[in-house]
């Protein structure tokens, strides 16, 4: 019965997740949905506006960050069932996703734009490839373990889990966080560049950069020298930038 509810309960987290990252798409893509990022009327004086835009920003990456770390997970997991902890951080994920897109205050001053139709499909067409990046690398780790789903089905025996494997085929042969390289293309890739844009981007960059630092830090906690051997081999962001210069 328990069971059951849990996987239900990932079921409903992941199509939730599912409708917030299809409406991310559209939101930074200023296409297909009500409200994209320069939508609405930009009221809201500009220093107010990236001050409410900031903190929404800081609202997600605190509860990302936080949430995805282990010290976290184990007090956590006294509270609720070892089986929907991830299901419940891509809840929250995605409800903190949502909480910016509905709230976002645009700032539509232009900081570029071009008017080559050439242009504008060559910079569309990386935008798309900057989230087809994304998706493709999250099958290459586990897209159903990633997003909470596999963890539902797991007996009470928390250490009964799989064992961790690390992922270095495909994309991850060319960098070590491709789900990152993907967010950032897919946000600074655009035919027009607003300041509410260009603030999306620099603030999320921002973001990636230090959390990746955590995560690196929990990744060699977990693989050690195989992953030491690893960042020696293999770039950062981009392949070949960030690569670690000797063992540690
Ligand atoms: C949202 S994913 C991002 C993965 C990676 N940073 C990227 O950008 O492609 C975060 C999870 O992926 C796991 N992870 C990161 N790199 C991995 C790898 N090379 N192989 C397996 N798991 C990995 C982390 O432990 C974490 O649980």
């Amino acid at each position: 019965m328990a069971r059951a509810f849990y996987f239900l309960f990932g079921v409903l987290s992941y199509v939730f997740f599912l409708i917030v990252f299809l409406y991310s798409i559209g939101f930074v893509g200023n296409m297909l949905v009500p409200k994209g990022i320069d939508d609405g009327a930009a009221s809201t004086p500009l220093l107010m506006a990236a001050i409410i835009n900031i903190l929404l920003l800081s609202l997600f990456a605190v509860q990302h960050t936080v949430m995805a770390r282990q010290p976290f997970k184990v007090w956590w997991t006294k509270i609720i069932p070892h089986q929907i902890e991830r299901a419940v951080y891509v809840l929250l994920s995605s409800a903190a996703l949502a909480l910016i897109y509905w709230q976002w205050q645009p700032m539509t001053g232009t900081v570029w734009s071009t008017d080559s139709q050439m242009l504008q499909y060559a910079l569309n067409g990386v935008f798309f490839l900057g989230w087809i990046i994304v998706l493709v690398s999250t099958f290459l780790i586990s897209h159903f373990h990633l997003f909470g789903l596999k963890q539902t089905l797991a007996g009470d025996d928390k250490s009964s889990g799989e064992p961790s494997v690390l992922t270095q085929n495909l994309f991850y042969k060319l960098v070590r966080h491709p789900i990152m390289t993907g967010f950032i293309i897919a946000f600074w890739a655009t035919p027009h560049m607003s300041v509410g844009h260009l603030l999306f981007a620099i603030v999320t960059t921002a973001y990636i950069l230090v959390a990746l630092q955590f995560e690196e830090r929990d990744l060699i906690a977990e693989f050690g020298d195989q992953y030491h051997a690893y960042k020696q081999r293999v770039g950062m962001v981009f392949p070949l930038i960030g690569r670690s210069s000797k063992p540690k």
